[in-house]
């Protein structure tokens, strides 16, 4: 089975990129034994402070930021980071070529109950002005020239595309390397399978509601067959699903907050999971256009995601035509 760098370099990935790349691998070997070690490395529950974002941070949360930044910051390659836990980017290295968005741990949910969590990355080119400010990171995702994420799983998982197709590497725990296992992920075109957190099903628009409910009807409904529903509370652990087996993951408009009616975070959350997915051949869209097509305004924007399998993405697009945020 290959490792990381030579399958990399027979990609003919520019070496910078390379570089980068391998930083983020020793972050995850990092951030996989802390997981591991939970309780016996006193890493589980909350610290006291809140992120940007109001939410609680966890213990596991700050101390993978922290390693992602003190590692990929000693980076001569990288310009720039954003991350979940920052309320502003954190600069580098001034001739750095690449920025790097990441959320540190997705999922802090399932830190404390032992279920599946991960690292979501996004790598940018600096722009030509190279400001120094945030206003770096305000491209759109077609422009990200790595994006991946690692999966802390029963498996260490690195999943990957330069935008060559997308890899999956696996950690072999006794070598301490990242060996390859899947060369070209294919997201199936079909799917019976959805995840959706249903328990906000009453704060949706008319049209979500609509097209989960004929799901729900299965081969009595206008879908004319059953569908199964999945939901780890770990986009990470749910697109993983998606792209090994297929499915439609959503995390859409929701009414329940004016302020906030999106959950998931454009630049270290949609923009990654999108190239990924669009790579292996499926649909990633906010319902009213292309993820990778946004203008982000902001480093922390959050907008509706709707991903996976192209024929039922394509299905689920069909009930939202006409309606105003998805
Ligand atoms: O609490 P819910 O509604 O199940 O939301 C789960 C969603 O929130 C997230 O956990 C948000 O990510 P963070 O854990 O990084 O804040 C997504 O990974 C997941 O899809
Ligand atoms: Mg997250
Ligand atoms: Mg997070």
């Amino acid at each position: 089975m290959q490792r990381l760098i030579p399958t990399l370099r027979n990609d003919q990935v520019d070496e910078a990129l390379i570089s980068v790349l391998n930083s983020l691998s020793i972050c995850a070997k990092e951030i996989s034994f802390r997981v591991g070690q939970g309780d016996l490395a006193g890493v589980l529950g909350s610290t006291l402070d809140e992120n940007i974002q109001g939410e609680t941070q966890k213990k596991l949360d700050v101390l993978s930021n922290q390693l992602l930044k003190d590692i990929l910051l000693e980076s001569t390659h990288v310009r720039a980071v954003a991350s979940e836990e920052e309320d502003g980017i954190v600069t580098g290295a001034a001739e750095g070529q690449y920025l790097v968005a990441f959320d540190p741990l997705d999922g802090s949910s399932n830190i404390d109950i032992n279920s599946m969590v991960g690292t979501i990355f996004s790598i940018l080119p600096t722009p030509a002005d190279n400001s120094g400010d945030a206003s770096m990171f305000l491209q759109p995702g077609r422009q990200q020239v790595a994006a991946g994420y690692i999966l802390y799983g029963p498996r260490t998982m690195l999943v990957f595309t330069t935008g060559r197709g997308v890899k999956m590497f696996t950690l072999d725990q006794t070598v301490g390397e990242f060996l390859l296992t899947d060369a070209d992920v294919q997201i199936p075109l079909d799917t019976e399978e959805f995840a959706i957190n249903m328990s906000n099903h009453r704060h949706w628009r008319p049209e979500m509601r609509r097209y989960i409910d004929d799901l729900l009807l299965g081969k009595d409904g206008p879908r004319g067959k059953n569908f199964n529903m999945r939901w780890i509370a770990a986009m990470v652990a749910d697109v993983h699903r998606v792209l090994c087996r297929g499915g439609l993951f959503t995390y859409p408009w929701d009414g329940r907050s004016h302020s906030k009616p999106y959950k998931l975070r454009l630049l270290y959350e949609g923009n990654p999971m999108a190239l990924l997915v669009e790579q292996a051949g499926g649909i990633a869209h906010t319902g009213q256009e292309a993820i990778l097509d946004i203008q982000p305004d902001d480093i922390h924007q959050r907008i509706s995601v709707i991903l996976g399998s192209k024929n039922e993405v394509a299905a689920c697009l069909n009930y939202l035509e006409g309606s105003q945020t998805a």
